[in-house]
């Protein structure tokens, strides 16, 4: 029990979880609950796991990338720090409902995408499912206060590609087996206690997106078919017979009706701070060309070059012609070659100036 939990709490502890879901209840994420259980000192210290980790790859040491959220960007960078290794590599953010809302919904979407595969449709339908759900998600992160770019990392669309297309999944297995015929209540006796959090997720998103306002068809689609007996494929008829739309629907970008009042997507981008710019390297200019009597010389040289070696290959000769022919030859390349490393030394100390130039000006 958490409450338990943190009355075990140590003054220098930090507490970081690492669970997914929306209660029921409440409606509230974990980090919700969280801070409502642990003494107020505490709530400085709590950070959120979230991203894409199977439990059994992780184990296995596969190479994983998960995000860190806290709402402290010194504790996410801590707690960073500590859990990084070369085959676990953590990313941090400060947006913590965005990485929570995200962890939760992609449950309930790696269950449509187990019923779609399930009922036997394509590669076409899974995509189109990760897509549009991952926009579901986003408005309704969005509507909660998310920055909606965490939905494009490791929390959201991440974890969402992992549990939409991974085998792994639990949420995907119970989608799979209810696409293929199986009663939900059958697939949950079999599964020895593990949970598929998707399944009570679906109902927390149902009630919260009518809450909030926000239009989430497939949202509504799958907890029709996981928890009111619907036919899939009618409800993946109608999902697609709805009214056409353009991709990104004006309510996004001007604002989301939140109990009421606006969330305007370009104000929380703004809020987020510009993008980050890293600092481009100026590009080294050209090399300057040799020198236009160089540039004569090597063109004459070359020329030479090839008669003489022409005059030795083809037209043959005594030994002693082969060898003056051979002489005119090393002669006639001579210019070529000083006009190469000119060409060439002028190349490496324009490159060398460059360097010494973009270093400075860093300094
Ligand atoms: N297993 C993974 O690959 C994985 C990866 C990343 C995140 N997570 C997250 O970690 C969390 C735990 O996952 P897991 O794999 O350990 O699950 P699990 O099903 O193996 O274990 C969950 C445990 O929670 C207990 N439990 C369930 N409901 C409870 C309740 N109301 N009160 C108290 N205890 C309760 C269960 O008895 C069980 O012991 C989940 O939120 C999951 O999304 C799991
Ligand atoms: O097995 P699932 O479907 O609960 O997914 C486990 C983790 O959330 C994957 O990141």
């Amino acid at each position: 029990m958490p409450g338990e939990a943190a009355k075990l709490l140590q003054p220098h502890q930090v507490m970081v979880s690492c669970s997914k879901g929306i209660s029921l209840a409440s409606l509230e994420t974990v980090e919700e609950l969280l801070e409502g259980l642990v003494p107020p000192q505490f709530r400085s210290r709590l950070a959120y796991l979230s991203g894409p980790s199977f439990a059994a790859e992780v184990a296995a040491g596969q190479p994983t990338a998960v995000t860190v959220a806290a709402k402290d960007d010194q504790l996410a960078a801590r707690v960073q720090a500590l859990l990084s290794n070369p085959r676990f590599r953590c990313y941090r953010s400060t947006d913590v409902v965005g990485v929570e809302i995200a962890g939760a919904l992609k449950n309930v979407l790696a269950i449509a995408c187990g019923i779609s595969d399930g009922l036997g449709f394509g590669n076409n339908a899974r995509a189109a499912l990760i897509t549009r759900g991952l926009y579901e998600i986003t408005k309704l992160a969005v509507a909660r206060g998310a920055n909606p770019l965490t939905m494009s990392g490791l929390a959201g669309m991440g974890d969402l590609v992992l549990t939409c297309t991974g085998d792994l999944s639990r949420n995907r297995t119970v989608g799979l087996r209810l696409g293929r015929g199986e009663r939900l209540t059958d697939i949950q006796a079999s599964m020895g206690g593990a949970v598929a959090e998707g399944v009570p997720t679906a109902v927390a998103i149902r009630t919260l997106s009518r809450k909030l306002g926000v239009e989430c068809p497939i949202m509504e689609g799958i907890h029709r078919v996981i928890h009111e007996g619907a036919n899939a494929q009618k409800v993946v008829t109608e999902v697609m017979s709805r009214e056409l739309k353009p991709e990104v629907a004006p309510d996004i970008i001007k604002g989301v009706i939140v109990n009421g009042s606006s969330t305007n997507l370009l104000e929380v981008l703004a809020a987020a701070g510009p993008p980050h710019t890293p600092a481009v390297a100026e590009a080294p200019p050209l090399p300057p060309p040799p020198p236009a009597l160089e540039m004569v010389a090597l063109k004459e040289a070359a020329a030479t070059a090839v008669e003489s070696t022409k005059s030795i290959l083809v037209e043959g000769g005594s030994s002693g012609e082969r060898a003056e022919g051979r002489e005119r030859a090393e002669v006639a390349m001579r210019p070529a070659t000083v006009a190469v490393m000119a060409a060439g030394a002028g190349a490496v100390l324009g490159a060398a100036v460059v360097l010494i130039v973009s270093r400075w000006r860093r300094v």
